[in-house]
């Protein structure tokens, strides 16, 4: 780091698109530059990028963001990355060519490999040393597929000259024009492959999944030194790297045990900080790492709601109820209540807590006087119920009672969601002037890990005040809305299996 160092580049690779962030000295976001890609469906239910693209959008987007701010490489202190986790791309060593494109976290191709290896027995094992379920979600069977289907790559996987990667992996390399070959803890632990607890690939499960420990990539703490990025004549050390959910939790300095936050997008992501201690979920929710230091390991369980704005979507695009998913907020605040409506929005089952497929989307309630207001309102606290139901599932399982929600993602603009969040949770919820908190995460890492900034506390007390909606309901109104919600909910389960 030179003396003229004044910033942090942050990379956050995401599904849907590439994008630079420049973080001054004060962790406050002052430039930005965002590339979208191309999305491939080469069959329903498969999702996959081109490896060559997701690199080139990235590259550009730094390149446009330091010309855009003026900034030149000598100005920037350290690149910390921070990309869509579980998406798995194997290339070769020496041409650093892909050998087939990514396949994406929401890909399923693998759905009918992951029954036969769970009636094989496999899933008691990868629960008890991965913390996930197994589920073509995750990188593992995505690697065997592409072992098992693309011509003479497991040949050449066994000879040691392809390397498997996700994301942040396929970045490092590329940044050090393949030099390095590494991943930090939090992506390791989403690959099926990575044992938690002794924090090693595990043998066992490589052998299981047949696919040859060759392939992977060193595993370093988030907060550590990547090598040199080479940018033209110039270097910038890469300190910093996490998967993105992990990188916002660390993002909204939740650092301690029961800290938790939920990321308002397409789906929600709910993560909550165990400590140095790994929780496992009597309610399917997942445990995983959380962002470290060198000699550090930190815990989290996770929990996913698959409808999210994606059902706000669903009410302008397929109810046409709306233009715009901001105008829900004005919709909602004009009527008292939703008059007994409830919203599920089961659409593709329904995830944590209940893991039913079969449940499908139902909307009770309705009387004669329900309009289109009650049914956006409805909409709208949908999205808390389920986040609702999560979080007490992660308090349960966990042992701690939740104070506090740390909240970010495009949803999160929604005042009456976020105060009806507060009132259904009994809890503070906490909106940050930021709302960048993946990419700042990715930036606080490498930062610290750098020595840009010296600790956390002194950082976070430079940040921004947050906006806090406090609870405004009385416990008896919550408990009658709750009671319906879950009424609700029972109405929808196993929907589609009962014929
Ligand atoms: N004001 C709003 N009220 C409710 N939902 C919103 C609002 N603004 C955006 N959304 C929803 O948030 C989602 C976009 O958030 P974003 O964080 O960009 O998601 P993603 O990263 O998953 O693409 C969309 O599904 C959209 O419907
Ligand atoms: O790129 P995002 O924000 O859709 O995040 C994807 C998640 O990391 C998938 O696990």
């Amino acid at each position: 780091m030179s003396a003229s160092s004044q910033y942090i580049v942050a990379l956050d690779q995401g599904t849907t698109s590439s994008r630079a962030l420049l973080f001054d000295q004060h962790g406050g976001a002052v430039g930005t530059a965002q590339r979208e890609f191309q999305q491939h469906y080469p069959q329903p239910g498969w999702v996959e990028h081109d490896p060559i693209e997701i690199w080139a959008s990235q590259r550009a987007t730094l390149t446009e963001l330091l010309a855009k701010c003026r900034v030149n490489h000598q100005q920037v202190a350290a690149i910390g990355i921070t990309n869509q986790r579980e998406t798995t791309i194997v290339w070769d060593r020496q041409t650093g060519q892909p050998v087939y494109n990514a396949i994406v976290w929401q890909c399923r191709r693998t759905a009918e490999l992951c029954t036969q290896l769970k009636l094989q027995g496999l899933e008691t094992e990868v629960r008890a040393k991965t913390g996930l379920v197994l589920d073509p979600y995750f990188s593992a069977t995505k690697i065997r597929w592409i072992l098992d289907n693309v011509d003479g790559v497991r040949e050449r996987a066994e000879r040691g000259q392809l390397a498997f990667g996700t994301v942040d992996t396929w970045l490092i390399w590329n940044l050090t024009q393949g030099k390095v070959h590494a991943t930090d803890a939090t992506n390791a632990s989403r690959t099926m492959l990575y044992n938690i607890h002794t924090q090693q690939w595990d043998e066992e499960l490589l052998r299981a999944f047949d696919i040859p420990a060759s392939l992977m990539p060193e595993v370093k703490a988030s907060g550590d030194d990547y090598g040199q990025a080479q940018l033209g004549n110039a270097c910038v050390a890469i300190s910093g790297v996490a998967g993105d959910q992990q990188a916002a939790l660390f993002g909204q300095f939740c650092h301690h045990s029961g800290m938790a936050k939920n990321t308002y997008g397409t789906g929600c992501f709910l993560l909550m900080h165990t400590g140095q201690t790994p929780v496992s979920s009597n309610h399917g929710l997942l445990t995983t790492l959380a962002c470290n230091f060198p000699g550090q390991v930190n815990y989290a369980l996770e929990g996913s709601v698959f409808m999210g704005g994606a059902s706000i979507q669903w009410l302008r695009d397929e109810l046409g109820l709306i233009r715009t998913a901001a105008e829900t907020e004005s919709l909602a605040t004009e009527v008292d209540d939703t008059q007994g409506t409830y919203l599920v929005p089961a659409f593709t089952g329904l995830g944590a807590p209940y893991w039913d497929p079969f449940s499908r989307g139902t909307l009770v309630g309705l009387t004669r006087g329900s309009n289109r207001h009650h049914i956006v309102r409805a909409t709208l606290e949908s999205i808390a119920y389920q986040s609702m139901d999560i979080l007490s599932a992660m308090e349960q399982d966990a042992g701690m009672p939740l104070s506090q929600l740390r909240v970010d993602g495009g949803a999160t603009a929604n005042d009456f969601l976020m105060q009806f969040q507060a009132d259904i949770l009994n809890a503070d919820v906490v909106r940050p002037a930021n709302t960048e908190t993946t990419a700042a995460g990715a930036a606080y890492l490498a930062g610290l890990s750098c020595g840009f900034w010296r600790d956390i506390d002194g950082l976070s007390q430079q940040i921004r005040k947050p906006k806090v909606f406090h609870n405004r309901m009385d416990d008896e109104q919550r408990d009658n809305l709750k009671r319906g919600w879950q009424r609700a909910v029972a109405s929808c389960q196993h929907w589609s299996s009962l014929g």
